[in-house]
This record gives C-alpha cells, sequence and structure tokens, in this order.
C-alpha cells in the first residue's frame, strides 16, 4: 500500500519515521506534502527509497498513492479530501473538519462515487471500537470530557481568555454539543469528532473542556449509557515535546491503522 502524509508537522514526522523504518506493515511511503515554502525536501530513506517531498499537490498525486494521511489541520481536510478521494482512501487525523457537515456530505458522496473510504483513526481516544457497536442500538446518553495542562492551549484562542501561567484550579472554557467543541477547538478537541462519528453524531455527544494546570498529560474521559450496558473510560496521552497539544498516541494510532489496512489481519475495530 502506498501511502502519502498531508503535513510534515509532529504527528506527520512521526507518521514518516514509522513507515521508513518498516513499522507499518506492507505501507511504503511514497510522498509527503509539505506547505508551501518551507524548506523541508527530504526526510529518512525507508525500504521503497526516499519519498517525494513536494509543495505540488498534483506532484504529490502523481506518486499514485492508495491512502493519504491528512496530518495538516482542519484547511487542509477542506482543500484536498475530494481530491483526494477521487483517487486514493483519506484517513482524516483532523477528524473535528468533519463537524461541517456540508464538508462531510462531499467527502462522503465523492468517496462513494470513487469507491474509496474516508478513514478516521481513533488518534487520542479510546473505546471507538466499542461506543461504534453501542451506537447501533439506542444510546441514551455519549460525553466527553477532556483536560489538558495550560501549556497545552498556548496558541489558541484560551489564550486570550485565561492568564495561563497564573492557573491554580482547573477551569473549565467549554460546555456543549461536540459539533461546537470541533470548531471551537480546531488543534486540540478534534477527539470530539471521533468520539461524535463513532456514536450518536456532533449534536448528540455533549463535551466539556477544562485547562487543568494539576496534570502533566492530556486526559479525555468518555461516559456512554445505553441498551448495549455502560461503559467509562479515561486515557491520560503523553504530551509529544514537538507540540504539546497532540499526544504520541495519535502517530502510533495511524500506524496501527495502516497495518490493519495493509495487512492479512485486522483487531481493534
Ligand atoms: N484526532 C486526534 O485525536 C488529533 C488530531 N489532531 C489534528 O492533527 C493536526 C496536526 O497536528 P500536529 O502534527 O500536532 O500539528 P503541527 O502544527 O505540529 O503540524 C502540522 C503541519 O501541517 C503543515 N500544514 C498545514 N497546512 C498544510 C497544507 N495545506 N499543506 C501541507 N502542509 C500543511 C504545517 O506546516 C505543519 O508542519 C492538528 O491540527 C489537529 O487538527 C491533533 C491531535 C490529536
Ligand atoms: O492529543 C490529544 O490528546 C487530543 C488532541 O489534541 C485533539 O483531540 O485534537
Amino acid at each position: 500500500m502506498r501511502v502519502g502524509i498531508i503535513g510534515y508537522g509532529t504527528i506527520g514526522t512521526d507518521v514518516a519515521g514509522f513507515i521508513q523504518r518498516g513499522e507499518a506493515g506492507e505501507a511504503s511511503l511514497a510522498a509527503v506534502l509539505v506547505r508551501k515554502g518551507l524548506t523541508c525536501e527530504s526526510g529518512p530513506a525507508g525500504k521503497s527509497g526516499k519519498p517525494l517531498f513536494t509543495a505540488s499537490f498534483n506532484e504529490f498525486m502523481e506518486q499514485a498513492p492508495d491512502l493519504v494521511v491528512e496530518c495538516a489541520g482542519h484547511s487542509a481536510v477542506a482543500a484536498y479530501g475530494e481530491r483526494v478521494l477521487r483517487t486514493a482512501d483519506f484517513m482524516v487525523v483532523s477528524a473535528g473538519a468533519l463537524a461541517d457537515e456540508d464538508l462531510h456530505g462531499r467527502l462522503m458522496k465523492t468517496a462513494r462515487e470513487n469507491g474509496h473510504r474516508l478513514v478516521v483513526p481513533s488518534a487520542a481516544i479510546a473505546g471507538l471500537d466499542r461506543i461504534a457497536a453501542a451506537s447501533v442500538g439506542y444510546m441514551e446518553e455519549v460525553s466527553l470530557i477532556t483536560r489538558k495542562p495550560p501549556k497545552a492551549w498556548i496558541g489558541t484562542f484560551v489564550e486570550d481568555k485565561l492568564n495561563l501561567e497564573g492557573l491554580t484550579e482547573p477551569v473549565c472554557v467549554f460546555e456543549g454539543p461536540a459539533r461546537e467543541s470541533a470548531k471551537l477547538f480546531p488543534e486540540s478537541v478534534n477527539v470530539s469528532a471521533a468520539l461524535s462519528l463513532a456514536g450518536i453524531g456532533f449534536d448528540r455527544t455533549t463535551v466539556k473542556v477544562f485547562v487543568d494546570p494539576g496534570i502533566t498529560s492530556n486526559r479525555h474521559q468518555v461516559v456512554a449509557r445505553g441498551k448495549f450496558g455502560e461503559l467509562q473510560l479515561e486515557v491520560g496521552n503523553t504530551p509529544s515535546a514537538a507540540n504539546p497539544k497532540t499526544g504520541y498516541i495519535v502517530a502510533m494510532s495511524v500506524i496501527h491503522n495502516l497495518r490493519k489496512l495493509s495487512g492479512p489481519f485486522m483487531i481493534g475495530l
């Protein structure tokens, strides 16, 4: 399976590294789309040689990827999604972009018409296998509480509202439906979108978001109840050194999915 990566930041670099070290099953790295003006022109060589690093989307797609992994942010999903899905599967890490109903609808239509798949990895959250299975029956509740340390909110709109350095107690900065949280925190609450897509949708999934000076990991707590029974889980993601908003687990989850999609054995669905 030939893989293309859009975005060579925290997640994209880790995903490329895993693939090039041969840790992504049958997947090989064909190309990386970098932002225009970026000087990075090469990355690690792998079993199929060096991938093409380019800022040209046409050149990127000319490498004929079977699957493209988006690791670049919401705007990249909107900018490239439909064009990717005409010829390849599209794995979207910035799942919050799909809170835009029109975009989600267009991506689904293009995927269907061209026989390709829109794939959302579990990334920073867990339990989506069970939530997705549970949503086959009636569900009363799916809720999420996301908590991250102050430094994870630098560069977000929260920075303008709070003195992040001076916090001594957790502060709730959002409470509402996942459709709003996914749009309000494009770089840091994509988990609410993945949870919504797996379960009962963006409007019925409820979310609370906290800046918490008492923790060092990015924590996501999920509660679900329905015909299936109930589920309560909490994950603590180690923030990556390059970007404290993003856990290392995100790239690992992408790799797990590449193994599944490229190989003869699937587990964790
Ligand atoms: N589903 C989940 O659980 C998670 C999703 N995310 C999503 O992943 C995104 C990326 O996260 P990081 O790698 O930590 O961010 P990052 O900021 O470290 O890297 C993003 C990279 O994408 C590049 N980029 C942006 N627009 C581009 C474009 N149009 N074409 C090519 N390259 C482009 C940037 O130059 C940068 O190198 C976040 O914005 C967030 O939306 C992040 C963490 C968890
Ligand atoms: O990595 C995390 O803990 C979650 C995250 O940034 C996101 O959901 O966008």
